[in-house]
């Protein structure tokens, strides 16, 4: 864990974060399959803020997730923690993938990031945002989909149709699939979990080379700390999806023009964890099982991933929402 960078390094912290996400996980396993998707982000949030109040840290929400489809979610400014030791910021999305969980499928999954407090970009009431991923750094929103198409096909050694492009399929994101097609590229629809596609963006030699299209903030945002911590590359934009929204982020200060950075998005040393409800792919060789229940309690394998290219997987049986080994 040496190397991930300041606080980020503080093995307590980690443990904090570690214990709230398998937590939310395992809360949500009796109710993977039942269709509801509300009972799901509400067993999660309810699990997550209760493992979070002895987190060793002064802790701040500065995503939490939910607003955007009035699901259950931790509040904006939330304070957590035992209010000793560093002053964190974190960014949470407890159930990504809820309709997925809902329906028993593969790719749910409880998510949050931390970093320094200040580090997180604030969006304001932001709803959606235009993401670009990838592993090569040539990846700039104001740049034509087709030059990154072109020069990863040429730094892989492989014609453009080798190249594989993650769009959330909603008919927002059609302009995003054609230009890809149009460059040549191979379109991966995928109907939800843009955190799970933009982490395999991220790293080379994964089953993608770019997630690009109109998806959620929140997610933008925390996976911003993921991706920085993994050495991807990453731009995004504010994109509001109706008058209301527009309204609402123009009001909170917010630019619609300007191009977030990776450095805009998470500014300091970061760590993010993900425990899967069900089955997960984050990339590489970590498939994540989903969250099982065993004689003890439930068995819930989680990734972290910390600044420094730090990341490893941990295993866990967890008994009425502590972590019991
Ligand atoms: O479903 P929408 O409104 O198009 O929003 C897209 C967002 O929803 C998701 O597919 C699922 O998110 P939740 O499960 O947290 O609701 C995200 O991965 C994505 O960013
Ligand atoms: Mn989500």
């Amino acid at each position: 864990m040496s190397g991930s960078g300041g606080v980020m390094d503080d093995p307590a912290l980690v443990e904090a974060l570690l214990r709230a996400t398998t937590a939310a996980a395992a809360a949500t396993l009796p109710l993977v399959g039942s269709g509801d998707g509300d009972a799901v982000d509400g067993a999660a949030v309810a699990a997550m803020r209760f493992a979070l109040t002895d987190a060793p840290c002064d802790g701040r929400v500065v995503i939490g997730e939910g607003e955007k489809d009035e699901a259950p979610m931790l509040a904006l400014g939330e304070r957590f923690g035992t209010g000793e030791g560093p002053a964190i910021d974190l960014a949470v999305d407890p159930v990504d993938g809820t309709r997925l969980a809902a329906a028993g499928r593969p790719g749910a999954m409880a998510v949050a990031s931390i970093a320094p407090r200040g580090a997180f970009c604030d969006l304001g009431p932001a709803h959606y945002l235009e993401k670009l991923v990838s592993w090569h750094p040539a990846a700039a929103l104001d740049r034509p989909l087709s030059e990154l198409i072109t020069a990863i096909a040429r730094e892989r050694g492989v014609p453009a149709g080798a190249v594989r492009v993650a769009v959330q399929d909603r008919p927002r994101n059609a302009g995003y699939a054609a230009a890809a097609r149009a460059a040549g590229a191979e379109v991966v629809p995928f109907e939800h979990g843009d955190v799970e596609r933009s982490l395999r963006a991220a790293q080379r030699g994964t089953d993608l080379d770019v997630l690009v299209g109109i998806g959620g903030a929140p997610e933008g945002v925390l996976v911003s700390a993921a991706v920085r911590a993994l050495g991807g590359a990453m731009q995004a934009r504010p994109a509001p999806q109706s008058d209301a929204e527009r309204r609402r982020v123009l009001d909170a200060g917010v630019d619609l023009d300007r191009v977030l950075t990776l450095d805009g998005l998470c500014s300091g040393p970061a760590l993010c964890v993900l425990s899967a409800v069900t089955e997960v792919d984050p990339g590489g060789a970590v498939r994540l099982t989903g969250a099982a229940r065993v004689d003890e309690g439930v068995a819930v394998e989680s990734w972290v991933v910390a600044s420094g290219h730090a990341m490893w997987i941990d295993r866990r049986v967890v008994t009425d929402g502590f972590a019991a080994s």
